[in-house]
Formats: structure tokens, C-alpha cells, sequence
């Protein structure tokens, strides 16, 4: 099993609780680590064999585009389904970051975890 990452991807969404926070998007700061199997690709050299992080993130920011959300764990929750429908994965970390938002704080946020269940 191996690992594809993306960090610091910046995802532009409506998101928050306080209606100061929807009167325009906030760009928040997601991190994942998506685990696979990328053997076929390590043989292969060709991008079609592995889960290309390019559309990873692509579909990311599609969810933040068209999500309206209160709270990170619901979008959270979107961007987890939205990647394990595209893409071939046994697991899925996700961090969102929300910076600026508290007073004393640099940034705020959530992590899930997430692992497929397979059949085997
Ligand atoms: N666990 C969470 N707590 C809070 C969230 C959130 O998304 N998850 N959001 C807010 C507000 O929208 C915040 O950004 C401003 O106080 C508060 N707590």
C-alpha cells in the first residue's frame, strides 16, 4: 500500500455558522492522504494506472464550489464521499483548516479518517 498526498490545497466555499461568515466564501486550507494501491503505476509509468492527485483536488474544490455547509464535519463529510466515489482508495485522511476565524488562534479545523470497507 502506498501514498498520495496533497497539502495546502486552498478551497474556496460558503461555510459557517454566524451569518457574518455567509455573506461571502472563505478559503479554507485542505490536506489529504489518500492510501493505495500504486504498484501498477510504480511498474507502468503512465498516470492512468493511479489515482491522479490532479483530479483529486479538482473534485475538492468542485464539492467547496457548489456546498453551502455550516460546519467543517458536513463538508468534510462531502469531500470524503465525492473521493471515494471517483477514485480507488482503501483510506482517506482529510484535514480542513479554517485560518484567521478565532481571536488567539492561527487557524481552527477539523481531521477525519476514513477507511473503505471492501469485500474481501
Ligand atoms: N466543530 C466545529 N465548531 C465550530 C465550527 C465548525 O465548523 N465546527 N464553526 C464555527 C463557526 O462557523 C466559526 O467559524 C466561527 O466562530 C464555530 N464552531
Amino acid at each position: 500500500m502506498q501514498t498520495i498526498f496533497i497539502e495546502g490545497l486552498q478551497v474556496p466555499t460558503l461555510i459557517g455558522v454566524y451569518d457574518w461568515e455567509r455573506t461571502q466564501e472563505t478559503v479554507l486550507i485542505v490536506d489529504l492522504q489518500i492510501n493505495a494501491h500504486l504498484e501498477a503505476a510504480m511498474k507502468s509509468d503512465d498516470v492512468a494506472d493511479t489515482i491522479n492527485y490532479a483530479a483529486v483536488a479538482e473534485t475538492v474544490k468542485q464539492v467547496g464550489k457548489d456546498a453551502q455547509f455550516e460546519l467543517l464535519e458536513a463538508l468534510g463529510n462531502a469531500i470524503i464521499e465525492a473521493v471515494c466515489a471517483r477514485f480507488d482508495l482503501y483510506k482517506i485522511v482529510l484535514r480542513i483548516e479554517k485560518p484567521g476565524i478565532l481571536p488567539d488562534a492561527n487557524k481552527v479545523g477539523i481531521t477525519i479518517s476514513h477507511e473503505v470497507e471492501t469485500n474481501a
